[in-house]
């Protein structure tokens, strides 16, 4: 691999959970790496410790294997660049900490929170963006040794040029102007030694070699400031990609802190690996092939100009339709695997394998299978609202003369029904429908033919004499 490879990344803080707008951003970087032949990194962003925790590191990194997004920077499997977490990286910190200070292009800053937020709230009052309003960046040395010496604590301070224009190429968005003089002085590193992050972000990504940058929109107006970090520490700068937001039904953008649904969540209710990544794949991104794709294909056909800007809702239908095109592909063993922790104990184990293609195409997730097993094997059987009526309409000589019609046809349906439609003149629906009511408490489902010898002759018999009883 030469030294002007591409090379993404993705960067979450493991402070929750993984949400499908983090695995999306990770899914993007991961696909442009693949498309160009390049690297793809994991970096761990856990410098507020408060929120960050080991368990979502793990976590992380089990959601990100589990839908094949495999890095080849990054913890466990490590690099050239590391470490990958930034908690152990704070002595490659300090000298940059300590180069922009020498430079004057940082400076300490005392101000407490208190006296932040009364001028945060003047300047809203006023109608102005709130911003720094440099009262520390006026410090003579000696106000600064002084407060030093008397025990007060800094932060550290970018100093950002004033009446500048920074512009940029976004990868998605085009061309961006901001001016210097519409952002204040920022923190870069907190009182209690952390570096922020827009500090530590920005110079790992230079650090590790980082060209593409894929993020979410929430970071766009962050860029400025980290291309004028960069530029002040004569780094070189990634290109940026923001991209649009996936929100939720309430139209706010999903996020670990409002608690969204998980891919973890999404894991254990039994959605497939090839079904997200299809799904998440066309979430703001257009694919010519409205089919199926394998990681490779959707990386191949992964473009940079067919990211969309507007933001993309999350729709469970969406992903439903690309969990029904991953089963079909599934072969026999995956799928019994599959459903081995919900079915595997309500079907006997010599019908588990004529069960699983029996119900594979009314299944959806785990759930629905354990519902079939349910209406198939166990005694008592739940009607779905409205089937009551249809027993009650077919009346209690239809179901009596469908058990005398299993006393020669055993559980053969087509038998059963061919004899049913001689004995009371019933066909079509009126034949049919009666019969999946009273078998199955459903109004569709698997095909009857292959239920019933599933079922048994004694359950077949049963569940047609509690509908002679009920219409009764
Ligand atoms: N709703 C979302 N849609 C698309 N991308 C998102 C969304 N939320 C976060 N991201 C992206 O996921 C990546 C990792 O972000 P991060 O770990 O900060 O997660 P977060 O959900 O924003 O966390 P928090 O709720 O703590 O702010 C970033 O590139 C961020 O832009």
């Amino acid at each position: 691999m030469n030294k002007t490879a591409l090379k993404t990344r993705f960067a979450p803080s493991p402070s929750g959970l993984l949400h499908l707008g983090n695995i999306r951003t990770a899914l993007f970087n991961a696909l442009l790496a693949r498309r160009s032949r390049g690297l793809f990194l994991l970096r761990i962003e856990d410098t507020d410790q408060e929120r960050s925790s080991e368990e979502y590191v793990t976590a992380l990194m089990e959601d990100l294997r589990w839908l094949a997004l495999e890095w080849q920077e990054g913890p466990e499997v490590e690099g050239e660049a590391g470490p990958y977490r930034q908690s152990q990286r704070r002595s490659v910190y300090q000298a940059d900490f300590q180069r922009l200070e020498a430079e004057k292009l940082a400076y300490p800053c005392f101000c407490s929170q208190e006296e932040l937020e009364r001028v945060r709230k003047r300047q809203l009052a006023a109608g102005q963006a709130p911003r720094y309003p440099g009262t520390c960046a006026r410090l003579s040395p000696e106000e600064v040794e002084g407060k030093l010496a008397a025990g007060f604590k800094s932060a550290l301070r970018f100093r950002v040029p004033s009446l500048t224009t920074i512009e940029f190429e976004d990868l998605v968005r085009g061309p961006q102007r901001f001016a210097t003089g519409d952002i204040g002085d920022f923190i870069i590193r907190r009182t209690d030694g952390s570096p922020a992050f827009f500090f530590s972000n920005a110079l790992d990504d230079a650090l590790m070699g980082v060209t593409h940058v894929l993020r979410g929109e929430d970071h766009l107006t962050n860029t400025p400031r980290q291309i004028l970090l960069l530029r002040a520490l004569g780094l070189p700068i990634p290109r940026y990609g923001h991209i649009a937001m996936i929100v939720g039904r309430d139209g706010a953008p999903l996020s670990k802190r409002h608690g969204s649904r998980s891919v973890r969540e999404l894991r254990e209710a039994g959605y497939l690996p090839e079904a997200l990544c299809n799904y998440l794949a066309r979430l703001g991104h257009h694919y010519e092939d409205s089919g199926f794709l394998d990681l490779d294909t959707l990386a191949a056909q992964f473009d940079l100009a067919r990211l969309g800007r507007a933001p993309a809702r999350f729709d469970p239908q969406q992903l439903h339709h690309w969990q029904r095109e991953a089963l079909a592909r599934c072969d026999l063993d995956t799928l019994e695997r599959w459903l081995a922790p919900v079915a595997a104990s309500q079907v006997p184990a010599d019908k588990y394998q004529d069960f699983i293609e029996t119900v594979r195409p009314n299944v959806v997730l785990p759930e629905d299978a354990l519902h079939w097993a349910k209406v198939l094997f166990s005694e008592e059987l739940v009607l779905k609202d409205g089937i009551l009526p249809i027993i009650h309409e077919a009346g209690a000589q239809f179901f009596t003369q469908a058990l005398a019609a299993v006393d020669g046809s055993g559980t053969d349906f087509k038998a059963l029904a061919a004899q049913l439609k001689q004995t009371t003149g019933a066909k079509g629906r009126s034949l049919f429908l009666p019969l999946r009511a009273a078998f199955t408490g459903e109004l569709d489902g698997p095909e009857l033919a292959r239920l019933l010898p599933l079922m048994g002759v004694a359950r077949v018999r049963q569940r047609l004499q509690n509908c002679v009883d009920q219409s009764y």
